[in-house]
């Protein structure tokens, strides 16, 4: 086993304490700056804001139901069970009240929004920053299932993407365009795409570590791809075989080859606080590999926390860092959770700005070039406190609590999804009162 393959060390965690702490949340470092590049000036207390769908001077109250999703229930005509599921949540009456209280009990009343004058102060401090909506892009069927220690049927990657888009879910990512020698999981890829290619309601991107790849993408009927650079060495190393500096040559020609054809590019920055022999990355790092992406014409950079080390205190400091040279809007987050931390980290990249989550369906996930990570964030836990935060995110909770139903019961286990768990737990128990 490399040291590649084991998960990171007690030493090895990346912590504040090698970042300027003081600095960094001195109430000096938090002035608004002058030369506001679309970069966003203060985030600390709400004081300004970064995106333009965020930050109003009032914080907008959540005014929808405290369950949405249960309105929807009701139309999923494959869902049998969880229609019932459904009723039973009707029947056990989770009112919108006016309990300040974000518990879900049964003989509590449930409330995303807080109408306690007292409090609304504090709340609009803590949740001013907030985008009103969040772009979701779901890595399951990629990101997922290529970690899967037996391999998944194409046919049931092709249905696992078509529940997904019915979700309402605006990103799909579909499969990878990689060496099946390294990654046979994905060997299909080429199948995969023919099965979901026609699926209109969601854009559908695929991995492509080379020109080799993205021709083949493209005759695939791919019409956006990713690429998936690292700031750590010996990760980029050990995931593609190169070094950083080879890589973005590698990913130029992409994205020279995708402009020529107006195929958009993704690009992705693996390891950004931590790596499993590096140990700590800097943040300037990322930042360095992110901007090389973005100058390349990268419409998006993804930062990825490859092996779930990051808690708010690493994070924070990276995402100042690359927010520097990169503009907010054109960053997304991508947590994997081996720690637990991957809520709250999305929660302070939303206070910095960000409005674009990655993540899993049943919280799949891991990459086998980075063992000792565990899954991804569980797209149904982040749907759930995005909508108890108030943030719109166009995907109906129901369709995809179906849509990870049905691929952890085909992988033989219980779902990663807290969430999925809590509320199947409410329903059923539920159905017996
Ligand atoms: C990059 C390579 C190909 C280099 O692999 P290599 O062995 O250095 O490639 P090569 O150029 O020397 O070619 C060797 C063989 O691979 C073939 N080949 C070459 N390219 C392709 C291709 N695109 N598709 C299919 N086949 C390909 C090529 O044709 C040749 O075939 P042979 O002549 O031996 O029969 C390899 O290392 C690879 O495929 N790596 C991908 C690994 C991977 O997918 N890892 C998981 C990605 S997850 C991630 O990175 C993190 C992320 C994005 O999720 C975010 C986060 O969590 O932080």
């Amino acid at each position: 086993m490399s040291s590649l393959e084991e998960p990171l060390g007690f030493d090895k965690l990346p912590s504040m304490s090698s970042i300027d702490r003081i600095q960094r949340f001195s109430a000096s470092a938090c002035r608004p700056r002058g030369d506001d590049r679309g970069l966003g000036k203060c985030w600390i207390e709400g004081r300004s804001c970064s995106t333009s769908n965020s930050c109003n001077e009032d914080y907008e109250e959540y005014t929808g139901e405290a369950f949405p999703w249960r309105r929807h229930m009701r139309d999923v005509s494959e869902g049998e069970a969880l229609n019932r599921r459904a009723s039973s949540l009707s029947k056990n009456q989770i009112k919108s009240g006016h309990v300040c209280d974000s518990r879900y009990l049964p003989d509590h009343q449930y409330s995303s929004k807080c109408n306690d004058r007292g409090t609304r102060g504090i709340t609009n401090k803590f949740l001013k920053g907030i985008p009103k909506f969040v772009k979701i892009v779901e890595v399951g069927p990629r990101d997922g299932l290529q970690n899967e220690k037996n391999i998944v049927p194409t046919s049931v990657k092709i249905e696992l993407i078509r529940r997904l888009v019915s979700s309402g879910l605006p990103v799909v990512e579909a499969t990878s365009f990689v060496s099946p020698k390294w990654v046979p999981q994905l060997a299909d890829a080429k199948d995969v795409m023919k099965g979901v290619c026609n699926l209109e309601d969601a854009r559908l991107p695929v991995l492509t570590p080379n020109i080799k790849g993205f021709e083949a993408a493209v005759a695939a009927g791919s019409k956006e791809v990713a690429v998936f650079a690292s700031a750590s060495e010996s990760f980029s190393k050990s995931n593609i075989n190169c070094s950083i500096e080879e890589s973005l040559v590698r990913y130029r020609a992409v994205c020279n080859a995708a402009k020529k054809l107006s195929v958009p590019v993704r690009g992705y920055v693996s390891c950004v606080v931590g790596c499993p022999v590096e140990g700590a990355i800097p943040p300037s790092k990322v930042a360095y590999v992110a901007k090389e992406l973005h100058n390349m014409g990268c419409f998006e950079i993804s930062l990825g926390d490859t092996i779930g080390v990051g808690t708010p205190g690493t994070v924070v400091p990276m995402l100042e860092a690359v927010m520097a040279v990169v503009p907010v809007d054109k960053l997304a987050v991508h947590f994997h959770d081996t720690y637990g931390q991957s809520l709250a980290n999305i929660l302070v990249s939303l206070q910095m700005g960000i409005s674009t989550v990655d993540a899993s369906v049943a919280g799949l996930g891991g990459c086998p070039y980075a063992k000792g990570a565990s899954g991804n964030v569980a797209t149904e836990d982040v749907v759930y406190m995005l909508t108890g935060l108030g943030v719109k995110t166009n995907v109906d909770l129901a369709k995809l609590m179906l849509a990870g139903d049905f691929i952890s019961e085909h992988l033989g286990r219980q779902s990663g999804s807290k969430t999925a768990i809590a509320l199947s737990r409410v329903t059923t128990d539920a159905s017996k009162i």
